[in-house]
């Protein structure tokens, strides 16, 4: 049975002050109601509850007359604001509204963390991992956040999570956002902004992917040391639209995205876990998804240097560096890529949720190892 874990229950209010003065971080004061649930109770609670749709959700038709509320508010009554709509490639969530969804949050925990996790698929916790290894921890269904968007995939449980993992405060993404669900890529990667204003200053994110690279098998991990943003070739991307300079700057540079003393952090514990033989470094490509990579597209990306494929990440890892946070990723290689056309193998998401799940202690050590050293180098550099 996994352990139990404090729902914070959503009063409708939100008091967290501005003090602006930490990497752009909130400070608010605890104030929301907290109850002990275990995760068969979280289970019944979000099927006797199921998501409210909020704004943010890509399947809702928008209407601007309802009275739907979020959060307790009433859609704007002026037609024109009611333009801000989440279907806009552009990114509507404005620097206020995320200051308002971090001050949500700070309101109801008084941990402070500087590390933010994002699982990927399979390695989420549905079956009660890397949150689960949190302690005192406060957890938040998406649904309950204002303006978060909702996981529609399996694999991907939809909670947010703030607990210590060691003695390290973190906050922990359950559950992501794709393309492919119909979210633009802003919304995909609005958490990431929200975990800056809450003070995050790391961001270390995982995915499953397909492995291209002839030398990785099934289970093997990938540090991602960088990527080929193939929804950017096609002109989407999530900073489009629209900059705030106090996210950051309109041309951001990308090329060092994979932080190169974070990966270096990554082999030393992979040398300490002794894995070296299955942890390798390597180039991610995303693609839109859902369905999976053809054999002349998958020929293609190994042609052009890419080593594992997935459809997740890359947006996020932008929208970091944009606000300055220093970002790590690694890719679980769920299933090999076909490039054979007399295969009859086909990839399936069953098998890479399967993998997730099978490589959790191994990732949950990797991760667990990791922030331990990005917390130590972090107060040495202070
Ligand atoms: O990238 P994550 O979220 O780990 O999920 C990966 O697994 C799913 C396909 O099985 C896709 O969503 C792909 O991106
Ligand atoms: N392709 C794209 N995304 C994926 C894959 C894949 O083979 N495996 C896991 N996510």
């Amino acid at each position: 049975m996994s352990a139990p874990v404090k729902i914070a229950v959503s009063n409708g209010t939100t008091n967290g002050a501005t003090n602006g003065n930490t990497n752009g971080a909130l400070n608010g004061a605890t104030n929301g109601a907290t109850q002990e649930v275990n995760g068969a109770d979280l289970k019944k609670m979000k099927n006797a509850n199921p998501p409210k749709v909020y704004i943010g959700s890509p399947h809702k038709e928008f209407n601007p007359s309802s009275n739907d509320s979020m959060d307790g508010n009433q859609f704007p009554a002026d037609p024109l604001q009611c333009r801000i709509e989440p279907y806009s490639p552009y990114n509507s969530c404005t620097y206020e509204i995320v200051q308002s969804v971090a001050e949500f949050l700070l309101s109801r925990v008084t941990i402070r963390p500087k590390i933010g996790i994002i699982c990927g698929s399979g390695m989420d916790g549905t079956t009660g991992c890397l949150a689960d290894a949190l302690t005192d921890s406060t957890s938040f269904p998406y649904e309950t956040i204002p303006y978060f968007p909702t996981p529609t995939v399996p694999g991907h449980m939809g909670r947010l999570v703030f607990g210590y993992l060691g003695d390290v405060p973190v906050m922990c993404m359950q559950g992501r956002f794709h393309y492919y669900e119909g979210y633009p890529l802003w919304k995909c990667a609005m958490p990431v902004r929200v975990m800056k204003l809450v003070g995050v200053t790391h961001l270390l994110a995982s995915n499953a992917a397909g492995g291209l690279n002839n030398n990785y098998k099934v289970g093997d991990i990938m540090i991602i040391k960088d990527h080929i943003n193939l929804l950017g070739f096609a002109g989407n991307n999530p900073l489009m639209g629209p900059n705030d300079e106090r996210f950051g700057p309109r041309f951001p540079a990308i090329n060092r995205a994979y932080d190169y003393s974070v990966r270096r952090m990554a082999k030393a514990v992979a040398s300490e876990m002794n894995i070296n033989n299955i942890v390798h470094e390597g180039v991610y490509s995303v693609v839109g998804g859902p369905s999976f990579e053809t054999i002349a597209e998958i020929r293609m990306l190994a042609a052009l240097g890419v080593d594992a494929v997935g459809m997740s990440t890359v947006h996020e890892v932008i929208t970091a560096r944009h606000c300055g946070m220093t970002s790590f990723a690694f890719s679980l290689i769920t299933n090999k890529s076909v490039t054979d056309y007399e295969s009859y193998e086909e990839p399936n998401h069953a098998e890479v949720i399967d993998m997730g799940k099978h490589r959790e202690p191994v990732l949950k050590e990797f991760i667990a190892r990791l922030v331990k050293k990005i917390e130590h180098d972090r107060q040495q550099s202070k």
